[in-house]
């Protein structure tokens, strides 16, 4: 497989040609999309009822704001010209209430505004802070095999990506609520001078709202089929920029290629957008013409009626500026809509993405957990295949027992299926076939939080966390993450305190050089830090999936002194390659393409003179 269909595979391109194939939404679509906004509404209501009461009451009193101010000009003018056509001792007292009353609103509606905008920026914080918060728990309760589907992941990608655009919706639907009440009451006013006026409003409008729809459709479809390049791109910049890749692009001198590769789709995607934008810039500046027809069109009929006097130089600027107010609102409500309806279509992935359910979930009618585990584990021909590669098994026919105390060590070539057996045995994933009994009774019986709380994994792959080497360590048992005590007992049982005490902060040095002050620790020493956790977990079951492989030989033989002090009483899985820790185990399970070729003692395995003893005299050899 070569390099690229390689990130291909990881990153879903894939699927990202199928994306981009499918035709842009239709106008229905976008309609149905909305449906997604009165759910929306109540999860910006969650997130703070008080903030949101408060700012739908300011938007309220704004709304009426505008229609008020016209009409005050209106009553001014005419007093005005009322005045100097007059003669003889004019009283101005109520041309000069008029014009306090104005700057009274003015300064209402200045303060409103910025009330408006604080509150929407103090609730799009939250709202954001709440969904992501939201995305992390729902995220926390999937599978495996959900993570690793790269339509699931796509998904994820999308409405985690969303969230500065959700903010912006936000203030978009309450701007929208409040600007469809000013109109109404100006539609009202100008309703009550003339009927006609409305018609001209709608023809100059209407147009350029078509056309922006169909532009935001176009963007979206366009955004959305390019996902999984996108993907491919942040993979590609954090490849081709990170600490942990450094090394080997360095060596390898791999810079050139990625950025090849970058700049390749970010220019592809870079012409795709470029044409679009010229489009909707040509096509918005005509409809922006018809627009101005419209309004001059109605304007010229305004003046004919003043000159016809038909009506006051007042009304003139009564309308004209109720016009001109209406026309922008109405163009800035038509075209914010199709924003909310796009905003309402990336909404839907949000929503899509909290739909997935866990195949493997709690249910109340569950198993209570056995306290102590009586009879142990039998796998009963069971079988497993990745849903990524559904050709082949990764395992397949394993029949065989691991009793509760008993300690077994997995043997096999890479690739065997040693490591999908624990992720079986911790239900990460379920058998495709067959089951697992624990103390007789299918797997699936249990909640799988109850199992997974008495069970200890350290992967092979374990996370390096960037955190403390306290926190590091307590991992292992977050709960206990206050307990120094059982930090540092755990600590000093995987040899970690020896690393922690060379530490300038000691325990509460931060690990990893993400973060400021951070130090980084070698292979072996993160290792030690990993085997800590196992320590900390009071786990009935515990798994270590090559614990040793990255510890010197003394370490190596330190830990394993104190393994049996590690899983006294308790059921134990050891995957390892060397042979040294290997053969501590009470049996020995080689596993050989997913299937089990031969169990037994490190005796009996000798003594039958199979596979077992082929590997361990090889390895034997090679210490001669
Ligand atoms: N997430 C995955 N998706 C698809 N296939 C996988 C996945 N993980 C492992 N496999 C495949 O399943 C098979 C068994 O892998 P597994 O990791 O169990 O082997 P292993 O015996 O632990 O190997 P090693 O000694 O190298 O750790 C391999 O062919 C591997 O390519």
């Amino acid at each position: 497989m070569s390099f690229w269909s390689f990130i291909k595979n990881i990153t879903g391109f894939k699927q990202a040609q199928r994306a981009s194939d499918k035709p842009p939404l239709s106008l229905k679509e976008r309609f149905t999309a909305l449906k997604n906004i009165p759910a929306f509404l109540k999860l910006i209501w969650k997130t703070n009822p008080a903030l949101t009461a408060g700012n739908v009451f300011l938007r309220l009193i704004r709304s009426a704001i505008p229609l008020f101010t016209l009409y005050i000009a209106k009553l001014i003018i005419d007093e005005v010209i009322r005045i100097t056509q007059s003669t003889g001792e004019q009283q101005i007292s109520y041309l000069f209430t008029l014009v306090a009353l104005e700057f009274g609103l003015a300064i209402v509606s200045d303060v409103l505004n910025r009330g408006t905008a604080l509150l929407d920026s103090l609730l799009g914080d939250l709202f954001a802070n709440q969904t992501s918060v939201d995305l992390m728990q729902h995220a926390a309760t999937l599978d495996m095999a959900q993570f690793e589907d790269s339509v699931f992941y796509d998904k994820l990608e999308r409405a985690r990506r969303q969230t500065l655009s959700r903010t912006i919706l936000m203030s978009q639907v309450l701007s929208q609520m409040q600007d469809v009440i000013t109109m109404i009451f100006l539609a009202v006013g100008l309703v009550a001078f003339n009927s006609w006026l409305i018609l001209l409003l709608l023809v100059a409008v209407v147009p350029a709202f078509l056309g922006e729809s169909h532009f935001n459709e176009r963007s979206y479809s366009l955004v959305h089929g390019w996902t999984p390049e996108r993907r491919e791109l942040d993979y590609l910049r954090l490849t081709g920029a990170s600490d942990e890749t450094a090394k080997e692009i360095k060596i390898f001198g791999l810079a050139g290629f990625l950025i090849s590769r970058f700049k390749e789709l970010s220019d592809k995607f870079y012409n795709d957008n470029k044409k679009l934008a010229i489009k909707r810039a040509s096509w918005g500046s005509v409809f922006a013409a018809v627009g101005s027809i419209g309004y001059y069109g109605a304007y010229l009929f305004i003046i004919y009626q003043t000159i016809n006097r038909q009506i006051s130089i007042g009304q003139l600027t009564f309308l004209a500026g109720s016009f001109g107010r209406l026309r922008a609102l109405l163009e800035g409500i038509l075209n914010r809509f199709s924003g909310i309806a796009e905003g309402a279509l990336y909404l839907q992935d949000f929503f899509d993405f909290f739909k997935i359910r866990p195949y493997i979930e709690n249910h109340p009618e569950a198993r209570p957990f056995p306290k102590p585990i009586r009879q142990g584990y039998t796998f009963e021909n069971v079988g497993f295949k990745y849903a990524n590669s559904p050709d082949k098994w990764a395992i397949r026919h394993l029949n065989f027992t691991l009793a509760a105390g008993e300690k077994l060590a997995l043997v096999g070539e890479n690739g065997a299926g040693k490591t999908t057996l624990v992720k079986l045995l911790s239900r990460l994933y379920d058998p495709t076939e067959g089951r697992i009994l624990l103390d007789g009774y299918d797997l699936r019986e249990y909640n799988p939080e109850d199992l997974r709380k008495e069970i200890g994994v350290i992967f092979q792959d374990f996370v390096r966390f960037q955190m403390t080497a306290s926190n590091n360590i307590a991992v292992g048992r977050i709960e206990e993450k206050e307990n120094f005590n059982r930090i540092q007992t755990s600590a000093a049982q995987s040899l970690a305190d020896t690393v922690i005490q060379k530490l300038p902060g000691g325990y509460e040095q931060m690990i990893g050089r993400r973060f400021a002050k951070g130090v980084d620790l070698s292979g072996g020493e993160w290792q030690k830090m990993a085997l800590g956790r196992a320590y900390m977990r009071d786990a009935q079951l515990l798994i270590l999936d090559e614990p040793t492989a990255a510890l010197d030989a003394r370490a190596e033989h330190e830990v394993f002194q104190r393994f049996a002090e590690l899983t006294q009483g308790k059921t134990a899985v050891l995957i390892s390659h060397r042979f040294s820790t290997v053969r501590m185990a009470d049996r020995i399970l080689v596993i050989e393409h997913g299937q089990l070729l031969e169990i037994g003692s490190h005796t009996e395995l000798l003594a039958k003179n199979g596979r077992y003893a082929e590997l361990f005299r090889l390895q034997a050899k090679g210490y001669q």
